[in-house]
């Protein structure tokens, strides 16, 4: 979708700071971190949301945010994944993301 900033990203037509990255799946830094380690996984297609992505797309993208966690050294210390959805989930970006948090003590519940 060209309208869509994150499926820019994956276009390079947007720069991004490139964590890891799959046949279907870019992992880049938060522009506005909010904990030591704040990166995005997105599948290179475009979804809105997790409803909208097929069980396989769905675990490769939870198999790349832990090798996230592993490269950023808080699979041991703890992380936390959120994909945010829908406006009450307090989504801003409709392409289908998952945060993962990590690098300190992580609040519950979320706000
Ligand atoms: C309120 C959460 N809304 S959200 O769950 O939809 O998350 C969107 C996330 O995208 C991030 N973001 C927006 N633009 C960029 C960009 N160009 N590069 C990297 N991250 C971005 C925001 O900081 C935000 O954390």
């Amino acid at each position: 979708m060209t309208d869509c900033l994150f499926c820019r990203i994956v276009a390079g037509e947007i720069p991004a700071t490139v964590v890891t990255e799959t046949d279907t799946t870019l992992a880049f830094r938060d522009i506005d971190p909010k904990a030591p380690t704040h990166v995005l996984v997105i599948p290179k297609e475009h979804h809105q949301a997790i409803g909208d992505v097929d069980p396989l797309l769905a675990g490769q993208i939870l198999a790349t945010a832990h090798q996230v966690a592993k490269q950023e050294g808080v699979d041991e210390s703890g992380y936390r994944l959120v994909f945010n959805t829908g406006r009450d989930g307090g989504q801003t970006v409709f392409h289908v993301h998952c945060h993962v948090l990590g690098g300190r003590g992580l609040t519950w519940p979320p706000g």
